[in-house]
């Protein structure tokens, strides 16, 4: 099971498959601790029994059906400010994949990706500190691909939105080349155009909603900062968010 390397320069030419695990961000620190991992190097299981989402919570998902793998980085030419960019290109190499399929996915802030009001695919992102400098990014995704039921009343799959069954080996090498060429842009510097284009694939941009922080309140996406805050104009003005400071209401 996913033998066939990516057709890219780096990203997915080395995969280490694990018919089953905890959780692949897991493993890929406890291999990063043992000895140098080459970059675009991807740790994936068909059953991974105590995935881990943000917050704490947890990611289920069906043995076998699912996309649940993960990506060691080494963005040496990123300073620590400059992080939120590697949310921007994974978020935008996973929904222009899902989009090359089927229009209508969109990037929830920081990088979730919905389907309307549904979300397809988490996103968990851990640095590896050496002497206080990130010496690797590991990089979870679970991208819900052929399953046809959850727990989650929220969540949905690409089966599900297409009514296809998929290969998942296919899609992990096509999901690849759409995440290494985003990846090539940042590394050339095209920091506006990576913005833009996440801006223009942002969940809510420009629409009224409920959020809220210690309250509820009414708001309108209008951008994020040069750090990744997310913005929300509100009646009181301009509000800036980090991860976890805001919910997103109906
Ligand atoms: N396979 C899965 N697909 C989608 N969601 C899943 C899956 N497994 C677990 N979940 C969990 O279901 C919940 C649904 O996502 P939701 O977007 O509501 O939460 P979130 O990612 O914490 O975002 P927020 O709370 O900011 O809205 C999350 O807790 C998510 O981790
Ligand atoms: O809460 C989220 O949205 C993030 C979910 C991230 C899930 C993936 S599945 C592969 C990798 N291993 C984990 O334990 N978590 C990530």
């Amino acid at each position: 099971m996913y033998k066939i390397p990516a057709k890219t320069l780096f990203l997915g030419k080395k995969v280490i498959f694990l018919p089953t695990c905890h959780s692949t961000n897991d493993e890929a620190a406890h291999l990063l601790e043992k000895h140098p991992v080459m970059e675009g190097t991807i740790v994936i299981t068909n059953n991974q029994t105590a995935g881990k989402g943000q917050r704490g919570n947890a990611w289920l998902t069906e043995p076998g059906k699912n996309l649940t793998f993960t990506l060691v980085l080494k963005p040496n030419f990123l300073s620590i400010v400059q992080q939120f960019n590697l949310n921007i290109v994974i978020s935008l190499g996973i929904v222009d994949y899902l989009n090359s399929i089927r229009k209508g996915f969109q990037v929830k802030w920081p990088n979730d990706i919905y389907y309307k009001e549904q979300k397809i695919c988490g996103v968990l992102i851990q640095n590896v500190l050496k002497s206080n400098r990130i010496e690797y990014t590991i990089v979870g995704i679970g991208l819900n691909v052929n399953q046809l039921k959850f727990p989650e009343e929220k969540a949905v799959s690409l089966a599900q939105v297409t009514g296809e069954i998929y290969d998942l080996q296919m899609a992990l090498n096509s999901l690849c080349e759409y995440l290494e060429k985003q990846y090539m842009q940042l590394k050339r510097g095209e920091l506006d155009a990576l913005r833009n284009e996440y801006l223009n694939n942002m969940y809510r941009f420009g629409e009224d909603h409920l959020y809220k922080d210690k309250e509820v309140f009414q708001g309108r996406i209008t951008g994020i900062s040069e750090h990744g805050l997310l913005e929300i104009e509100t009646y009181k003005g301009l509000r800036k968010y980090n991860f976890k400071e805001v919910e997103f209401l109906s």
